[in-house]
C-alpha cells in the first residue's frame, strides 16, 4: 500500500509537537523532516536539535531529507538525534558512495535524492546502496510549489531500473503532491508520497490520509 509522509515544513511551528502527534494519530506512515542549510537551498529549516526535541513524541519513522551541502558533516548528528531514514542529495556531495555507506554504518536506512534537473544516470552506480530514492517533483527549498509533470517519466524509468537490477528500494516523491498528482505518481511507480501544504491545509488529516489511499485504490493496480 502507498505510504503517506507528511512534510512538517508546512506545520504550525509554534505547535510543532502537537502537529506531529496529530499526524501520527491521523495514520501517517512516515514523518518527513526537511533539513535546509541556506546554501544548498535558499531556505533554512530544522536541524538535529529539533529532531531530538520531537523524537520522544512519536514512534513513526523519521524520514530525514538533508538539503545541505556536504551532508557527510551532519550524518552522525541526525542519526543520533533520531532519524530513521537519512536521504542525501546526489548534487550536494562529491562522495555519494561514501555518504550512503556512512548512513548504513550508522545503522540507518540510506536514501538518495535527485533534483528535477538531475538525470537518473547519476545514481545508477549507487542504487544497490539505497533503501530509498527520493525524486523531487519541485525544486527543493520551499513548500507550496507546483508539481513538475516531467517527474512522472523519471519515476517510471526508476521503477524499470529497480526491476531490471532486482533491487527493492522505495521510490518516494516530494513536492506539489495532492490527490491528483499523488495518484499519478503512484501509477508511475511511487511507493511513498510526501505531502506538505496540501495535507496540512485539510481540516481533517485522518480523512485526507484515507482519501489519498482511496484515490489510489481506484486505479486498482498498485495496492
Ligand atoms: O522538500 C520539500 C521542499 O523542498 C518539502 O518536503 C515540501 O515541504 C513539500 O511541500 P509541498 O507538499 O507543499 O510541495
Amino acid at each position: 500500500m502507498i505510504k503517506i509522509a507528511p512534510s512538517i515544513l508546512s506545520a504550525d511551528f509554534a505547535n510543532l509537537g502537537q502537529a506531529i502527534q496529530a499526524m501520527d494519530q491521523a495514520g501517517c506512515d512516515y514523518i518527513h523532516i526537511d533539513v535546509m542549510d541556506g546554501s544548498f537551498v535558499p531556505n533554512i529549516s530544522f536541524g538535529p536539535m529539533v529532531y531530538q526535541a520531537v523524537r520522544p513524541l512519536t514512534d513513526k519513522t523519521f524520514d530525514c531529507h538533508l538539503m545541505v551541502d556536504q551532508p557527510e558533516r551532519y550524518l552522525d548528528m541526525v542519526a543520533a538525534a533520531g532519524a530513521d531514514i537519512i536521504s542525501v542529495h546526489v548534487e550536494a556531495t562529491k562522495h555519494i558512495y561514501q555518504s550512503l555507506s556512512m548512513i548504513k554504518a550508522l545503522g540507518k536506512k540510506a536514501g538518495v535524492v535527485l533534483n528535477p534537473g538531475t538525470d537518473l544516470s547519476q545514481i545508477q552506480p549507487i542504487l544497490h546502496l539505497c533503501d530509498l530514492v527520493l525524486i523531487m517533483t519541485v525544486n527543493p527549498g520551499f513548500g507550496g510549489q507546483k508539481f513538475i509533470q516531467a517527474s512522472l517519466e523519471k519515476i517510471k524509468q526508476l521503477k524499470v531500473m529497480r526491476e531490471e537490477k532486482g533491487l527493492d528500494f522505495e521510490i518516494e516523491v516530494d513536492g506539489g503532491i495532492n490527490f491528483e498528482t499523488g495518484k499519478a505518481c503512484a501509477q508511475a511507480g511511487a511507493d511513498v508520497l510526501v505531502s506538505g501544504s496540501f495535507l496540512f491545509n485539510q481540516t481533517d488529516w485522518a480523512k485526507a490520509i484515507l482519501d489519498f489511499h482511496s484515490h489510489i485504490d481506484m486505479t486498482g493496480d498498485f495496492i
